[in-house]
């Protein structure tokens, strides 16, 4: 699955422009956050892109084929789109609600079989939302009918799962196992796009960001060279820091906020140094499913590599990758490996001079 959002732009209102000249492609295996201000317009975005609204200029391809040009049916069968669990959601039960996901599939008037049942156990098992089954999606709460419109989007088996804040309503833990399960569906081939006011679960989950200010400028990449203090300065007008929290097997960014203070500039991705530095990356990697991404990935940055095991992995093997890069392509690659499910990363870098003179 490959979508592009070629030079768009939008406004409800000609004289207001919500987005302006946006740019950015999204790929199978990726997983995509979008960050911005209240109302800098990234549910606008996601509806736009759907082909929910239309773009008043540009076009949003979905493998090549312009996204108003195709048949919703169309779009609907690789795209699942989960908005903010607001507002009112009809009498149904919970089982219906879920099973209406995989209409997309099995098409409206057809009568859910088994197989189709299955999965929505199945799902509600994953999501931890079992014992919601029997009850009225209008008996239940915000964040409980967030996890249920999830486990219904996840129902038609989408190529393209596109959600609007789907940790805002939820618990830590239901935040967490959100943020496992879209891990999960990008590690296996699926292409995640959400919405978020949680700088800390793009730079944890997000191999892209994008971060959209109010008035319409936006700026895409690797999470890495984006979700940066000097960009969350100028987006939010927040004074932050990202701080590092260590744990036994792992290294966690956390944004902290500081103060409040007067947004200023357009955000700009991380330029690259021309300081090099020699890198250890270590990694423990529990799940050997991720080699053919990891080979990808490697591949993708092996100009810089000096040295990587060569050995297939094995369930809990530790990895390593020498490197001999600009400073940003090394917290690029790390991170990048870092939001692989099961992957522990840790990063030992000293500037190639320092190294030269011992
Ligand atoms: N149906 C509409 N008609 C006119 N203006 C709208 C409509 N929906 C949203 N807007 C305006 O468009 C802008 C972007 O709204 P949008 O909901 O996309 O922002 P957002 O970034 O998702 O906000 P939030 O973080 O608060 O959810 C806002 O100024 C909003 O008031």
């Amino acid at each position: 699955m490959k979508l592009t959002v070629e030079h768009t732009s939008f406004g409800y209102k000609k004289s207001t422009p919500v987005i302006q000249n946006l740019s950015f492609t999204a790929e199978s295996g990726q997983l995509i956050a979008i960050l911005g201000p209240n109302g800098a317009g990234k549910t606008t975005l996601l509806r736009c892109t759907t082909g929910l609204l239309k773009w008043n200029k540009g076009i949003s391809r979905l493998d090549g084929e312009n996204t108003n040009q195709m048949p919703a049916k169309e779009i609907w069968k690789k795209v699942a789109y989960v908005p903010q669990a607001r507002g009112s959601f009809a009498a149904l039960n919970v089982t219906d609600m879920i099973l209406l996901g995989t209409t997309s599939r099995v098409g409206v008037f057809a009568t859910p079989g088994q197989k189709e049942r299955d999965l929505v156990v199945q799902l509600t098992e994953e999501l931890g939302i079992q014992r919601l089954l029997n009850k009225n999606c209008n008996e239940i709460s915000g964040g409980e009918l967030q996890m249920v419109l999830i486990a219904r989007a996840l129902a038609g088996k989408p190529d393209l799962l596109i959600l609007d804040e789907p940790e805002s309503a939820l618990d830590f833990k239901n935040q967490l196992i959100v943020l496992n399960t879209m891990s999960r569906l990008v590690a296996e081939g699926i292409c995640v796009i959400f919405n978020t006011h949680y700088p800390d679960h793009a730079l944890s989950r997000a191999t892209h960001s994008l971060i959209l200010q109010k008035g319409g400028a936006s700026i895409f990449g690797e999470t890495s060279k984006i979700v940066t203090e000097e960009n969350i300065k100028k987006a939010f007008g927040v004074q932050a820091v990202i701080g590092k929290t260590e744990t036994a097997g792992h290294v966690y960014q956390s944004v902290v906020p500081l103060k409040v203070i007067k947004a200023q500039g357009t955000c700009e991705k991380v330029a690259d140094s021309t300081q090099q530095q020699l890198a250890l990356i270590s990694c423990i990697i529990t799940d050997p499913g991720i080699q053919p991404k990891l080979n990808t990935l490697l591949k993708q940055y092996e100009t810089y590599i000096v040295s990587h095991d060569e050995k297939p992995l094995q369930k809990a093997t530790i990895a390593t990758i020498t490197m001999s890069a600009p400073a940003e392509e090394v917290t690029s690659l790390a991170h990048e490996i870092s939001v692989f499910p099961g992957v522990a990363v840790k990063t030992t870098a000293v500037p190639k001079q320092e190294a030269a003179n011992g």
